[in-house]
């Protein structure tokens, strides 16, 4: 029930915010038109008694009335919708907007891995109609109230106990209600398969997929997967539906029989004299629209119950974003250069909803200026070392110092401005090329020398050069005029705009040129190594790169080798030579590979 309100209020609430006009003129249109269906009862009953009566006068004003409220009963509703359509459109882009806040507004990406955040974003992202149409649900959730108790006030006139009639509606809302839940609860049990099921069809009309699936000849599996996942989802959906359909006709008999008695008993006491012919036409007139209205009644409580669930499932997101805000209050600013650098203190790392630790026990100390290279096996936790630099998640033990003050007390906003970083799996950010590069720093954006430095920076120009408009091409097929890259293309794109930040303290590159031939690779991280040496002795700026050739590897200053989640061997390249552990053995293995 609760919900239920404050779904109703914060429909109300956000109509109110996007269009109080529209919202006040529909609803007095609705409310006239519901006014109307039970006034045109009063008036056919006038109209019959003053008919028989032979009173011409009272029976042609009581038959103009009878038009006047049926035409307004009928046309009222409509005119309302034109106003219930905008206000629609604007509750729903009010909607979307809020969504696209709360699932990027937070500073980590914890809550983007739990499965029931996942389940209730997609959920979500079907039900913004929903949420759209909240409004014209909720005025017809009030205006049929007013109707149902103006019914129930006139039926009580003429006998108290027609009030039971009403009660007749109650089975139909539980059997409603109890369908809904029925319903949303098939729903959440087969997200899962909707999400499959979505995955495979958008491989199958993927551009990006098209040739490892004609490659490897996958349509037939992959239709055959699709088309399980789709019965997976729609066998419990149907089921559920066909269940409430069931519950909802119970509902509806229990009525049934409620009217049918009301109205024999009404005509008997007629027959016997004590009503009038006019107070038969009364009641079976409201017998019928109390038909209608717990019809109404039922189909509007299902839509209330959604509304409500959808705000519910809002009001969660909201809580679950803020929950996800850090525990600790960021009090220390980010420091403007860096002396001692950045310490690992007795750090592990769990990803969210799973049980293995992926980092463990790691202790490390990154001095200001240098240039530090991770290996590893695939799945060592390269990446999710630099996730946490990056403060993408927080350590679930130990702490991460950046000159001795702990990462979590300094604002992720703040931090993240101090840094760039450049990823295997990067943005192809489909835009003219000045902006899908300059996004790696929003505010030299506009400035015209920011862009082309960064191109530079990066080794990016005969990429550009490339382009028919030059950095005014745009880029990708969102565009009909747009290029499209190549896959080294479009990370030379990635890389210059990971350059676009001149001085940052922290410069994260997580195979940011696996695209990229070996050779490009070793000439580009010399190229970045000479500028990071420079910043790192102006302003101690680090370097973080994570490569699997240890041509680029063997250049850094300070070379991490991960294993299981721990550091196994640290320090330079002829340190970890001569200690002829794992570093050495993986080292010769790739070189003997390249001879
Ligand atoms: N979002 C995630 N949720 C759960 N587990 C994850 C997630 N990302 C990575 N992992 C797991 O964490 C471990 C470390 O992954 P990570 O990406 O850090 O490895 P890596 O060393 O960078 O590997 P690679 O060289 O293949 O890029 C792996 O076992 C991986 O399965």
């Amino acid at each position: 029930m609760r919900d239920l309100w404050h779904g109703i209020s914060g429909v109300l609430a956000s109509s109110w915010r996007v269009g109080r006009g529209r919202l006040l003129v529909s609803a007095l249109l609705m409310l006239l038109g519901n006014v109307s269906t039970p006034l045109i009862a009063v008036f056919l009953a006038v109209t019959t008694d003053a008919a028989l009566r032979r009173d011409t006068a009272t029976a042609v004003q009581a038959a103009v009335a009878v038009a006047v409220v049926a035409l307004l009963s009928l046309t009222m509703e409509h005119f309302a919708h034109i106003f219930f359509f905008e206000l629609a459109d604007l509750h729903h882009l009010r909607a979307e907007r809020e969504l696209g806040d709360l699932a990027q507004g937070t500073a980590g990406l914890e809550q983007h891995e739990r499965q029931d955040y996942a389940d209730r974003m997609e959920l979500l992202r079907k039900e913004t109609w929903e949420l759209g149409a909240g409004v014209q649900t909720v005025l017809t959730a009030i205006t049929l109230s007013v109707q149902i108790a103006l019914t129930g006030v006139l039926l009580a006139r003429l006998e108290p106990w027609l009030l039971v009639l009403p009660l007749f509606a109650v089975p139909p809302l539980i059997a409603g209600r109890l369908a809904e839940a029925r319903h949303e609860r098939a729903e959440l049990a087969t997200a899962e398969a909707r999400r499959l099921s979505w995955h495979l069809l958008e491989l199958a009309v993927s551009p990006a997929a098209a040739k490892e699936i004609r490659l490897f000849g996958l349509r037939r599996v992959l239709r055959e997967r699709q088309t399980a996942a789709r019965r997976a989802e729609e066998v419990p959906l149907r089921r559920a539906e066909l269940i409430g359909l069931g519950l909802r006709l119970a509902g509806q008999l229990i009525f049934a029989v409620g009217y049918v008695a009301a109205v024999v008993v009404v005509v008997r006491s007629a027959i016997a004299g004590q009503r009038t012919v006019g107070d038969v036409v009364l009641v079976i007139t409201l017998a019928v629209q109390t038909n209608a209205q717990a019809a109404g009644a039922v189909a509007v409580a299902g839509q209330l119950q959604r509304n409500a669930r959808a705000m519910g499932w809002v009001r969660w997101l909201r809580r679950e974003s803020a929950r996800a805000a850090d525990p600790v209050v960021p009090d220390r600013p980010v420091p403007a250069t860096l002396t001692d650098g950045l310490r690992f203190d007795g750090v592990a790392f769990r990803y969210p909803g799973t049980d293995t630790d992926v980092l463990r026990d790691v202790t490390l100390h990154i001095p200001a200026g240098a240039t530090v290279a991770i290996v590893g096996d695939n799945g060592a936790g390269k990446s999710t070392l630099v996730k946490l630099l990056a403060r993408f998640y927080r350590p679930t033990a130990g702490e991460i110092t950046v000159d001795g003050v702990d990462l979590r007390r300094i604002d992720p906003a703040a931090w993240r401005e101090r840094i760039t970083a450049g990823f295997q799996d990067f943005l192809k950010l489909e835009a003219p090329a000045r902006e899908s590069i300059g996004a790696g720093d929003l505010p030299s954006l506009l400035d015209p020398a920011a862009v082309p430095a960064a191109v530079h920076r990066a080794d990016a120009q005969a990429v550009i050069d490339r382009l028919p408009e030059g950095l005014d091409s745009h880029l990708g097929k969102s565009y009909e005029d747009g290029e499209e890259l190549s896959g080294g293309q479009w990370q030379r794109v990635a890389l210059s705009r990971a350059m676009m930040r001149e001085e940052p303290l922290l410069l994260l590159l997580d195979e940011p040129t696996a695209a990229l031939d070996p050779l490009t690779e070793h000439a580009l991280f010399e190229r970045y190594a000479a500028s990071a040496r420079d910043l790192g002795h102006r302003t101690g700026a680090i370097t973080v790169l994570v490569s699997h050739r240890f041509s680029t590897v063997r250049m850094a200053d300070l070379i991490l080798v991960i294993s299981d989640g721990r550091i196994a061997e640290s320090g330079t390249h002829d340190a970890l030579m001569a200690h002829d552990g794992i570093y050495a053995e993986m080292f010769t293995l790739q070189a003997s590979a390249y001879r």
